[in-house]
């Protein structure tokens, strides 16, 4: 069946934590509605762009438009923006059961609060089905960082020389929902704490049942920690596949990624428990994000903040913590899809934190990333060979004499829209290397997301990884396969892809300041297979050619 939705995209002032802000809304709300489909469904999403004066893409994060690589969303690879006026149909089939998003792919628009849930059903009878059961339903619960700055001031700030850094967030939220300490601003300043935007989100259950909670990230720095007070969470999916369930008090959740947690209800039932979310890896300056849980029948309010502070989570540093649950996450016996036992090649990915021309960038293998103003997908395709570098970004980086523990130089980092071009059908392994930042003693984690396909995670580990030793560390017997995934402090992460989907896909950090200042990179794959291009993906294409 078809799923149609019919979204205009404008600002209006909300109150997501009670402060008045200026977002960037679906139908006039943020986050969207949850898009519901069922396993291979064709969704096909209208967007009409009533931003008046900027421009709009959106990404449909973790789907992965087999056959529609120009219906991916992200501005400068796979299409034009949408300009003010114009509306886009985006369609695409839903091939997979599981816990997605979506999000603005344009600029640093997705913080501006254009965003929400994909959530897709196992067809009836599908070996695709769930290895678990729950016979309480279903939650959603999206989580989010948010800034009183406009994404314009952000952006501004991130370019200028010196640079003005983001900082933490005012807020973390739950389904849209935070609170700011309206007491700490300007009794002038637009803060309503009684706002029935900013009011906690309840979460009801019904006691001794067990329910499925579907969780995802869309935070534009963070990396979040959430918890539910006194209930244990069996991770059972995440990013779409099954996981060999694992309990867990709290759980890491990176900017990017989904999981599924079962938890029981079955704790005295007379008083609520917190919801939380606390940042992590970064030291956090934000108070924990929080909403309700509370059991119907009990003696409690539903609205009732619980008796109890809320849970602070664990320490923001202990990255070994954070290690220990990507290593538990491993695919399901009885859906593991075993990866191909060697890659056809290796592009081993140093991220590194330099200094280009007197601003701070990020660089992959000293080339830090920009998008060019054609799509690559619309340039390739149409053999625009003027409209981005045509020299590709290196295989790798000094492995044997970097020290990713140590501040380094990098000199003769660059800036280029070069891409990689990789064999149709081929295995590729990616490492991601992990350095030491232009501060000593300092690595922060990147959740790296990859366009277009589902990888396998084949392994952790922490320092430089040596190219002759490490894969043989390899998980190759049941690696659970993600869209995002976490590269931990002073670490690497190894992952293994086929690039058997014709287009042209991004692949970088999640973190949006981060590919803001150029984290990340670009594939192509099978270009010649590409079906003819939807004329509405060109619109800012000239028609003499692609100059840069
Ligand atoms: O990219 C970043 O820049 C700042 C800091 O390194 C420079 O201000 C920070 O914390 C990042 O993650």
């Amino acid at each position: 069946k078809t799923v149609h939705k019919q979204w205009d995209i404008s600002y209006q002032f909300t109150h997501s934590d009670c402060v008045r802000k200026l977002a960037v809304t679906i139908n006039g709300r943020t986050p969207g509605p949850t898009i519901r489909a069922v396993q291979g469904d064709t969704v096909v999403v209208t967007v009409k762009n009533l931003l008046m004066t900027e421009n709009v893409a959106i990404h449909w994060h973790g789907i992965r438009q087999l056959g529609t690589p120009w219906a991916d969303g992200t501005e400068g690879v796979t299409q034009c923006p949408i300009l003010p006026g114009d509306a886009f149909e985006y369609r695409f089939v839903v091939d997979r059961p599981g816990t997605y998003m979506y999000h603005a792919h344009y600029g640093m628009q997705r913080s501006a609060g254009l965003n929400g849930m994909i959530v897709v059903a196992a067809a009836p009878g599908s070996a695709d089905a769930e290895p678990f059961a729950y016979d309480g339903g279903e939650h959603e619960v999206l989580l989010n960082d948010w800034w009183h700055k406009s994404t314009y001031e952000q952006a501004a700030g991130l370019a200028a020389v010196p640079i003005v850094w983001v900082g933490e967030p005012q807020s973390l939220l739950i389904n849209g929902r935070g609170r700011y300490n309206c007491s700490a601003m300007a009794p002038d300043a637009a803060c309503n704490a009684t706002h029935p935007e900013c009011a906690a989100q309840v979460f009801a259950v019904v006691p001794g049942r067990t329910y499925r909670f579907r969780i995802a990230s869309v935070t534009s720095l963070s990396a979040l920690n959430f918890e539910i007070e006194g209930h244990e969470m069996t991770v059972v999916e995440t990013d779409g596949h099954y996981v060999k369930p694992f309990v867990v008090k709290n759980l890491n959740i990176y900017s990017g990624e989904t999981y599924s947690v079962l938890i029981k209800a079955d704790q005295d039932p007379n008083r609520n428990y917190w919801l939380a979310s606390n940042v992590v890896s970064r030291k956090p300056g934000t108070p924990t994000g929080t909403a309700v849980l509370s059991y119907y029948g009990g003696r409690s309010s539903p609205r009732a903040p619980p008796p109890t502070a809320p849970p602070a989570g664990p320490a923001w540093n202990d990255s070994a913590y954070r290690i220990r649950q990507s290593l538990a996450t491993v695919a399901h016996p009885e859906h593991a899809h075993p990866p191909p036992p060697r890659a056809d090649r290796t592009i081993l990915l140093l991220n590194s934190q330099n200094k280009i021309d007197g601003r701070i960038k990020w660089a992959i293998n000293n080339v830090s990333f920009t998008l060019p103003h054609t799509p690559y997908l619309v340039a390739l395709k149409h053999g625009l060979l003027g409209a981005f570098d045509q020299c590709p970004p290196p295989e790798t980086y000094n492995h044997t004499g970097y020290d990713v523990y140590g501040v380094q130089a990098n000199p003769n980092a660059t800036t280029s829209d070069g891409l990689y071009r990789l064999a149709f059908g081929s295995v590729v392994d990616v490492v991601l290397q992990n350095a030491n930042m232009l501060a000593p003693n300092n690595s922060e984690t990147h959740p790296w997301h990859l366009h277009g396909h589902d990888f396998w995670t084949l392994g952790y580990g922490v320092g430089r990884f040596d190219p002759a030793v490490h894969p043989a560390t390899y998980n190759l017997r049941d690696p659970v396969m993600k869209n995002t995934v976490a590269v931990h402090p002073f670490g690497w992460t190894a992952l293994r892809f086929r690039a058997d989907n014709p287009g042209v896909w991004a692949f970088h950090c999640h973190i949006e300041a981060h590919f803001f200042m150029g984290m990340g990179v670009a594939f192509e794959e099978g270009i010649e297979r590409v079906g003819d291009l939807p004329e509405e993906i060109r619109r800012c294409v000239s028609t003499k050619g692609g100059h840069h």
